[in-house]
Protein backbone atom coordinates (compact mmCIF):
# COMPACT_ATOMS: atom_id res chain seq x y z
CA UNK A 1 0.00 0.00 0.00
CA UNK A 2 1.35 3.20 -1.34
CA UNK A 3 0.76 6.75 0.63
CA UNK A 4 0.86 9.88 -1.49
CA UNK A 5 0.99 13.13 0.17
CA UNK A 6 0.69 16.75 -2.02
CA UNK A 7 1.24 19.38 -0.27
CA UNK A 8 0.19 22.31 -1.63
CA UNK A 9 0.36 26.27 -0.13
CA UNK A 10 -3.41 25.92 1.37
CA UNK A 11 -3.71 22.29 1.30
CA UNK A 12 -2.22 18.89 2.16
CA UNK A 13 -3.92 16.10 0.27
CA UNK A 14 -3.46 12.40 0.52
CA UNK A 15 -4.13 9.03 -1.20
CA UNK A 16 -3.87 5.71 -0.35
CA UNK A 17 -3.37 3.09 -3.69
CA UNK A 18 -2.62 -0.48 -3.70
CA UNK A 19 0.11 -2.59 -5.85
CA UNK A 20 -2.10 -1.71 -8.81
CA UNK A 21 -2.58 1.56 -8.16
CA UNK A 22 -6.54 1.12 -7.42
CA UNK A 23 -7.68 3.73 -4.59
CA UNK A 24 -7.93 2.64 -1.16
CA UNK A 25 -8.98 5.97 0.04
CA UNK A 26 -8.54 9.54 -0.22
CA UNK A 27 -8.47 12.44 1.27
CA UNK A 28 -7.12 16.58 2.19
CA UNK A 29 -6.85 19.32 5.03
CA UNK A 30 -7.54 22.32 2.90
CA UNK A 31 -7.68 25.87 3.80
CA UNK A 32 -4.74 25.37 6.51
CA UNK A 33 -4.50 29.00 8.61
CA UNK A 34 -8.00 29.61 8.22
CA UNK A 35 -11.44 27.74 8.55
CA UNK A 36 -9.63 24.40 7.85
CA UNK A 37 -11.24 21.69 6.73
CA UNK A 38 -10.77 17.82 6.77
CA UNK A 39 -12.04 15.60 4.00
CA UNK A 40 -11.51 11.30 4.84
CA UNK A 41 -13.20 9.59 1.69
CA UNK A 42 -16.61 10.81 1.41
CA UNK A 43 -16.68 12.57 4.99
CA UNK A 44 -16.05 16.30 5.93
CA UNK A 45 -15.90 18.36 8.86
CA UNK A 46 -14.00 21.21 9.97
CA UNK A 47 -10.35 20.44 11.53
CA UNK A 48 -8.31 21.73 13.90
CA UNK A 49 -4.76 22.60 11.34
CA UNK A 50 -2.99 26.33 12.08
CA UNK A 51 -0.06 24.96 9.87
CA UNK A 52 1.04 22.34 7.45
CA UNK A 53 2.48 20.53 10.13
CA UNK A 54 -0.44 20.48 12.43
CA UNK A 55 -2.22 19.26 8.83
CA UNK A 56 0.48 16.25 8.50
CA UNK A 57 0.23 15.23 11.66
CA UNK A 58 -3.75 15.05 11.46
CA UNK A 59 -3.88 13.07 8.65
CA UNK A 60 -1.19 10.30 9.78
CA UNK A 61 -3.24 9.86 13.01
CA UNK A 62 -5.93 9.88 10.92
CA UNK A 63 -4.72 6.95 8.92
CA UNK A 64 -3.49 5.41 11.86
CA UNK A 65 -6.91 5.01 13.39
CA UNK A 66 -7.99 3.50 10.29
CA UNK A 67 -5.51 0.67 10.05
CA UNK A 68 -3.25 2.04 7.46
CA UNK A 69 -0.63 3.59 9.98
CA UNK A 70 2.83 3.78 8.77
CA UNK A 71 3.92 -0.08 9.48
CA UNK A 72 1.34 -1.04 7.02
CA UNK A 73 2.63 1.11 3.66
CA UNK A 74 5.21 -0.07 1.56
CA UNK A 75 6.38 3.28 0.39
CA UNK A 76 5.24 6.78 0.35
CA UNK A 77 5.24 9.25 -2.49
CA UNK A 78 5.53 13.04 -2.05
CA UNK A 79 4.97 15.92 -3.95
CA UNK A 80 7.96 18.31 -3.95
CA UNK A 81 7.16 21.62 -5.85
CA UNK A 82 10.94 23.37 -6.50
CA UNK A 83 13.41 20.82 -7.93
CA UNK A 84 15.86 23.43 -8.90
CA UNK A 85 18.39 22.30 -11.57
CA UNK A 86 19.19 19.25 -10.20
CA UNK A 87 15.88 17.13 -9.96
CA UNK A 88 14.08 16.44 -13.56
CA UNK A 89 12.70 13.67 -12.36
CA UNK A 90 11.34 11.24 -9.36
CA UNK A 91 13.85 10.00 -7.12
CA UNK A 92 14.05 8.09 -3.87
CA UNK A 93 14.64 9.76 -0.90
CA UNK A 94 18.00 10.04 0.77
CA UNK A 95 19.35 12.09 3.03
CA UNK A 96 21.43 13.88 0.06
CA UNK A 97 18.10 13.88 -1.41
CA UNK A 98 16.99 15.52 1.45
CA UNK A 99 19.82 18.60 1.53
CA UNK A 100 19.03 19.37 -2.41
CA UNK A 101 15.05 19.92 -1.31
CA UNK A 102 16.04 21.97 1.54
CA UNK A 103 18.57 23.74 -0.70
CA UNK A 104 15.50 24.80 -2.52
CA UNK A 105 13.03 26.63 0.31
CA UNK A 106 14.19 30.01 -0.78
CA UNK A 107 12.85 29.56 -4.54
CA UNK A 108 9.60 28.15 -2.90
CA UNK A 109 9.26 29.50 0.85
CA UNK A 110 5.45 28.61 0.80
CA UNK A 111 5.95 24.77 -0.66
CA UNK A 112 9.21 23.02 -0.13
CA UNK A 113 9.33 23.35 3.75
CA UNK A 114 5.69 21.62 3.81
CA UNK A 115 7.19 18.90 1.11
CA UNK A 116 10.19 18.20 3.08
CA UNK A 117 8.03 18.16 6.39
CA UNK A 118 5.56 15.02 5.15
CA UNK A 119 8.89 13.44 4.13
CA UNK A 120 11.09 13.76 7.57
CA UNK A 121 7.65 13.22 9.67
CA UNK A 122 7.05 9.71 8.07
CA UNK A 123 10.65 9.26 7.99
CA UNK A 124 10.78 9.29 11.78
CA UNK A 125 7.52 7.23 12.46
CA UNK A 126 9.39 4.59 9.89
CA UNK A 127 13.18 4.80 8.94
CA UNK A 128 12.97 2.07 6.35
CA UNK A 129 9.56 3.17 4.39
CA UNK A 130 11.04 3.41 0.75
CA UNK A 131 10.16 7.67 0.16
CA UNK A 132 9.86 8.92 -3.32
CA UNK A 133 10.50 12.38 -4.56
CA UNK A 134 8.50 14.07 -7.74
CA UNK A 135 8.87 17.32 -8.45
CA UNK A 136 6.73 19.92 -9.74
CA UNK A 137 9.69 21.80 -11.79
CA UNK A 138 10.51 17.98 -14.01
CA UNK A 139 7.53 18.33 -16.35
CA UNK A 140 9.13 21.87 -17.75
CA UNK A 141 12.33 20.06 -18.72
CA UNK A 142 10.83 19.78 -22.36
CA UNK A 143 11.18 23.86 -23.10
CA UNK A 144 13.53 25.86 -25.43
CA UNK A 145 16.22 27.98 -24.03
CA UNK A 146 14.58 30.70 -25.52
CA UNK A 147 11.36 30.54 -23.18
CA UNK A 148 14.18 29.26 -20.64
CA UNK A 149 16.65 31.92 -20.05
CA UNK A 150 16.06 35.49 -18.74
CA UNK A 151 17.96 37.93 -20.33
CA UNK A 152 20.23 38.97 -17.63
CA UNK A 153 23.95 38.56 -17.44
CA UNK A 154 25.87 34.99 -18.10
CA UNK A 155 27.44 35.12 -14.21
CA UNK A 156 23.83 35.98 -12.56
CA UNK A 157 21.99 32.84 -15.35
CA UNK A 158 25.20 30.63 -14.17
CA UNK A 159 23.60 30.90 -10.78
CA UNK A 160 20.50 29.35 -11.30
CA UNK A 161 18.45 32.41 -12.09
CA UNK A 162 16.09 31.20 -14.86
CA UNK A 163 12.90 30.33 -15.17
CA UNK A 164 11.66 26.50 -14.12
CA UNK A 165 7.87 26.44 -13.86
CA UNK A 166 5.91 24.51 -11.48
CA UNK A 167 2.32 22.76 -11.39
CA UNK A 168 4.02 20.25 -13.36
CA UNK A 169 3.01 16.92 -11.42
CA UNK A 170 -0.72 18.42 -12.41
CA UNK A 171 0.25 19.30 -16.02
CA UNK A 172 1.84 15.48 -16.71
CA UNK A 173 -1.53 14.12 -15.56
CA UNK A 174 -3.60 16.17 -17.63
CA UNK A 175 -2.16 15.27 -20.59
CA UNK A 176 -2.06 11.66 -19.48
CA UNK A 177 -6.05 11.99 -18.71
CA UNK A 178 -6.63 13.54 -21.92
CA UNK A 179 -4.28 11.22 -24.13
CA UNK A 180 -6.31 8.28 -22.37
CA UNK A 181 -9.56 10.07 -23.31
CA UNK A 182 -8.40 10.12 -27.09
CA UNK A 183 -8.46 13.79 -26.57
CA UNK A 184 -4.78 15.16 -26.37
CA UNK A 185 -5.11 17.73 -28.90
CA UNK A 186 -1.36 19.56 -30.95
CA UNK A 187 -1.48 22.92 -29.12
CA UNK A 188 -3.37 22.85 -25.69
CA UNK A 189 -3.58 25.65 -23.44
CA UNK A 190 -3.84 24.32 -19.77
CA UNK A 191 -4.91 26.53 -16.72
CA UNK A 192 -4.21 25.05 -13.36
CA UNK A 193 -6.14 27.19 -10.99
CA UNK A 194 -6.20 26.64 -7.78
CA UNK A 195 -4.22 28.38 -4.63
CA UNK A 196 -1.32 28.76 -6.63
CA UNK A 197 -2.16 29.29 -10.38
CA UNK A 198 -0.68 29.08 -13.30
CA UNK A 199 -1.10 28.11 -17.19
CA UNK A 200 0.97 26.41 -19.65
CA UNK A 201 1.41 25.72 -23.41
CA UNK A 202 2.01 22.08 -23.99
CA UNK A 203 2.57 21.13 -27.87
CA UNK A 204 1.88 17.67 -28.62
CA UNK A 205 2.03 16.93 -24.88
CA UNK A 206 5.48 18.87 -23.82
CA UNK A 207 5.43 21.99 -21.89
CA UNK A 208 6.54 24.62 -24.35
CA UNK A 209 5.99 27.52 -22.07
CA UNK A 210 4.42 28.21 -18.66
CA UNK A 211 2.89 31.23 -16.82
CA UNK A 212 5.49 30.53 -13.55
CA UNK A 213 9.23 31.16 -13.83
CA UNK A 214 12.24 30.92 -10.85
CA UNK A 215 9.65 30.61 -8.37
CA UNK A 216 5.87 29.99 -7.62
CA UNK A 217 4.94 33.29 -7.42
CA UNK A 218 5.27 35.37 -10.88
CA UNK A 219 2.34 34.70 -13.49
CA UNK A 220 -1.51 34.43 -12.82
CA UNK A 221 -2.67 36.08 -10.15
CA UNK A 222 -3.21 33.87 -6.63
CA UNK A 223 -4.62 33.67 -3.22
CA UNK A 224 -1.62 35.06 -1.69
CA UNK A 225 1.30 35.90 -4.39
CA UNK A 226 1.19 38.68 -6.45
CA UNK A 227 2.15 37.01 -9.42
CA UNK A 228 4.21 39.59 -12.42
CA UNK A 229 5.23 42.36 -11.45
CA UNK A 230 8.02 44.48 -12.58
CA UNK A 231 11.96 43.78 -11.40
CA UNK A 232 11.90 47.61 -9.97
CA UNK A 233 8.88 47.65 -7.96
CA UNK A 234 9.82 44.29 -6.14
CA UNK A 235 13.51 46.50 -5.64
CA UNK A 236 11.11 49.50 -4.18
CA UNK A 237 9.33 47.00 -1.93
CA UNK A 238 12.64 45.60 -0.59
CA UNK A 239 14.09 49.25 0.17
CA UNK A 240 10.70 50.15 2.11
CA UNK A 241 10.05 46.58 3.87
CA UNK A 242 13.40 44.77 3.71
CA UNK A 243 13.96 41.51 1.37
CA UNK A 244 12.59 39.63 3.95
CA UNK A 245 9.40 41.85 4.27
CA UNK A 246 9.26 42.23 0.29
CA UNK A 247 9.22 38.49 -0.25
CA UNK A 248 6.51 37.97 2.57
CA UNK A 249 4.20 40.54 1.19
CA UNK A 250 4.88 39.32 -2.47
CA UNK A 251 4.33 35.62 -1.22
CA UNK A 252 1.88 35.76 1.79
CA UNK A 253 -0.35 39.40 1.23
CA UNK A 254 -0.75 40.20 -2.29
CA UNK A 255 -2.89 38.24 -4.93
CA UNK A 256 -6.35 37.75 -4.15
CA UNK A 257 -6.19 38.25 -0.29
CA UNK A 258 -4.71 42.01 -0.81
CA UNK A 259 -7.50 43.03 -3.70
CA UNK A 260 -10.52 41.59 -2.23
CA UNK A 261 -9.44 40.71 1.60
CA UNK A 262 -9.80 36.67 1.31
CA UNK A 263 -7.30 34.38 -0.79
CA UNK A 264 -10.02 32.01 -1.11
CA UNK A 265 -11.90 32.15 -4.31
CA UNK A 266 -14.85 30.25 -2.93
CA UNK A 267 -15.11 33.02 0.24
CA UNK A 268 -14.92 35.88 -3.04
CA UNK A 269 -17.55 33.95 -5.45
CA UNK A 270 -19.96 34.62 -2.56
CA UNK A 271 -19.70 38.39 -2.32
CA UNK A 272 -20.59 41.07 -4.21
CA UNK A 273 -18.84 44.17 -3.04
CA UNK A 274 -16.28 46.04 -5.41
CA UNK A 275 -13.16 44.79 -3.99
CA UNK A 276 -14.39 40.88 -4.37
CA UNK A 277 -15.38 42.21 -8.08
CA UNK A 278 -12.14 43.70 -8.47
CA UNK A 279 -10.45 40.33 -7.13
CA UNK A 280 -11.92 38.14 -9.24
CA UNK A 281 -11.65 40.64 -12.10
CA UNK A 282 -7.89 41.05 -11.89
CA UNK A 283 -7.57 37.02 -11.55
CA UNK A 284 -9.68 36.58 -14.60
CA UNK A 285 -7.66 39.40 -16.74
CA UNK A 286 -4.31 37.59 -16.18
CA UNK A 287 -5.49 34.14 -17.37
CA UNK A 288 -6.99 35.52 -20.25
CA UNK A 289 -3.90 38.09 -20.80
CA UNK A 290 -1.27 35.38 -19.83
CA UNK A 291 -3.09 32.96 -22.49
CA UNK A 292 -2.71 35.01 -25.17
CA UNK A 293 1.10 35.15 -25.10
CA UNK A 294 1.01 30.84 -24.59
CA UNK A 295 -0.75 30.60 -27.47
CA UNK A 296 1.72 32.82 -29.29
CA UNK A 297 4.13 30.89 -27.84
CA UNK A 298 2.81 27.11 -28.94
CA UNK A 299 1.66 28.55 -32.59
CA UNK A 300 -1.89 28.62 -32.31
CA UNK A 301 -4.77 27.13 -29.84
CA UNK A 302 -6.89 23.85 -29.99
CA UNK A 303 -7.83 22.69 -27.22
CA UNK A 304 -8.25 24.82 -23.56
CA UNK A 305 -8.31 22.10 -19.79
CA UNK A 306 -9.09 23.69 -17.05
CA UNK A 307 -8.16 22.01 -13.76
CA UNK A 308 -7.42 22.79 -10.05
CA UNK A 309 -9.62 24.10 -7.19
CA UNK A 310 -10.63 27.06 -8.97
CA UNK A 311 -10.67 25.83 -12.47
CA UNK A 312 -12.92 22.35 -11.76
CA UNK A 313 -15.28 24.60 -9.49
CA UNK A 314 -15.95 27.92 -10.47
CA UNK A 315 -18.08 28.40 -13.65
CA UNK A 316 -18.40 31.56 -13.47
CA UNK A 317 -14.92 32.43 -13.66
CA UNK A 318 -14.28 29.56 -16.23
CA UNK A 319 -16.53 31.40 -18.31
CA UNK A 320 -15.37 34.57 -18.44
CA UNK A 321 -11.56 33.10 -18.56
CA UNK A 322 -13.42 31.26 -22.02
CA UNK A 323 -15.30 34.67 -23.17
CA UNK A 324 -12.07 36.34 -23.31
CA UNK A 325 -10.76 33.63 -25.53
CA UNK A 326 -13.62 33.67 -28.24
CA UNK A 327 -10.88 35.77 -30.61
CA UNK A 328 -9.21 32.42 -30.98
CA UNK A 329 -12.53 30.87 -32.41
CA UNK A 330 -13.35 29.23 -29.37
CA UNK A 331 -17.35 29.04 -29.19
CA UNK A 332 -18.41 28.31 -25.08
CA UNK A 333 -20.90 26.23 -24.32
CA UNK A 334 -21.92 22.45 -24.31
CA UNK A 335 -22.12 20.14 -20.67
CA UNK A 336 -19.31 19.64 -18.56
CA UNK A 337 -17.00 18.51 -18.80
CA UNK A 338 -16.65 19.41 -22.15
CA UNK A 339 -17.36 23.61 -22.34
CA UNK A 340 -17.17 24.49 -25.86
CA UNK A 341 -20.64 24.31 -28.53
CA UNK A 342 -20.53 21.14 -30.82
CA UNK A 343 -19.44 23.91 -33.95
CA UNK A 344 -16.48 25.36 -31.89
CA UNK A 345 -13.22 24.74 -33.60
CA UNK A 346 -11.18 25.12 -30.16
CA UNK A 347 -12.54 22.62 -27.44
CA UNK A 348 -12.35 23.22 -24.05
CA UNK A 349 -12.50 20.83 -20.71
CA UNK A 350 -12.83 20.38 -17.13
CA UNK A 351 -9.96 18.12 -16.59
CA UNK A 352 -9.62 16.89 -12.67
CA UNK A 353 -5.97 17.13 -11.12
CA UNK A 354 -4.90 13.72 -11.12
CA UNK A 355 -1.44 15.24 -8.83
CA UNK A 356 -1.56 12.16 -6.45
CA UNK A 357 -2.57 9.16 -9.11
CA UNK A 358 0.46 10.75 -11.50
CA UNK A 359 3.02 10.90 -8.17
CA UNK A 360 1.93 7.24 -7.48
CA UNK A 361 2.53 5.85 -10.99
CA UNK A 362 5.58 7.40 -11.50
CA UNK A 363 6.69 6.43 -7.37
CA UNK A 364 5.77 2.85 -8.63
CA UNK A 365 7.83 2.65 -11.97
CA UNK A 366 10.80 3.99 -9.89
CA UNK A 367 10.64 1.60 -7.17
CA UNK A 368 10.05 -1.21 -9.50
CA UNK A 369 12.89 -0.27 -11.92
N1 LIG B 1 -16.83 25.71 -5.65
C1 LIG B 1 -15.80 26.56 -5.72
N2 LIG B 1 -15.93 27.78 -6.27
C2 LIG B 1 -14.91 28.63 -6.33
N3 LIG B 1 -13.66 28.35 -5.88
C3 LIG B 1 -13.46 27.15 -5.33
C4 LIG B 1 -14.51 26.18 -5.23
N4 LIG B 1 -13.98 25.07 -4.64
C5 LIG B 1 -12.66 25.34 -4.38
N5 LIG B 1 -12.36 26.58 -4.81
C6 LIG B 1 -11.10 27.30 -4.67
O1 LIG B 1 -9.98 26.55 -5.05
C7 LIG B 1 -8.83 27.07 -4.38
C8 LIG B 1 -8.00 25.93 -3.80
O2 LIG B 1 -7.55 25.15 -4.86
P1 LIG B 1 -6.61 23.87 -4.63
O3 LIG B 1 -6.20 23.41 -5.98
O4 LIG B 1 -7.30 22.88 -3.76
O5 LIG B 1 -5.45 24.53 -3.77
P2 LIG B 1 -3.90 24.25 -3.59
O6 LIG B 1 -3.25 25.18 -4.52
O7 LIG B 1 -3.60 24.56 -2.16
O8 LIG B 1 -3.65 22.80 -3.97
C9 LIG B 1 -9.36 28.02 -3.29
O9 LIG B 1 -9.26 29.37 -3.75
C10 LIG B 1 -10.82 27.62 -3.22
O10 LIG B 1 -11.66 28.65 -2.76
C1 LIG C 1 3.31 25.46 -7.30
C2 LIG C 1 2.09 25.89 -6.58
O1 LIG C 1 1.75 27.06 -6.57
O2 LIG C 1 1.36 24.91 -5.96
P1 LIG C 1 -0.05 25.06 -5.23
O3 LIG C 1 -1.01 25.54 -6.27
O4 LIG C 1 -0.37 23.67 -4.76
O5 LIG C 1 0.12 26.06 -4.13
MG1 LIG D 1 -2.32 22.39 -5.50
Amino acid sequence: MMLVVNAGSSSVKFALYDADLKDILSGSVTEIGGAARLRVGPEEAAAAAPDHDGAIALILDVLAVRGHGPDRLTAAAHRVVHGGDRFTGTVRVTPEIIDGIAACIPLAPLHNPHNLAAIRALGSLAPDLPQVAGFDTAFHATQPEVERIYAIPAEDRARGLRRYGFHGISYAGLVDSLRAAGRLPRRLLALHLGNGASACAIRDGASVATTMGYSPTSGLTMGTRSGDIDPMAVLELARVHGIDGAAARLNRGAGLLSLGGASDMRALAARKDPAARLARAHFTHACIRHAGALIAAMGGLDAVAFTGGIGENDAGLRRAILDGLRWTGLVPGGAPPALHAPESPVAAWIVPAEEERTLARDARALLAS
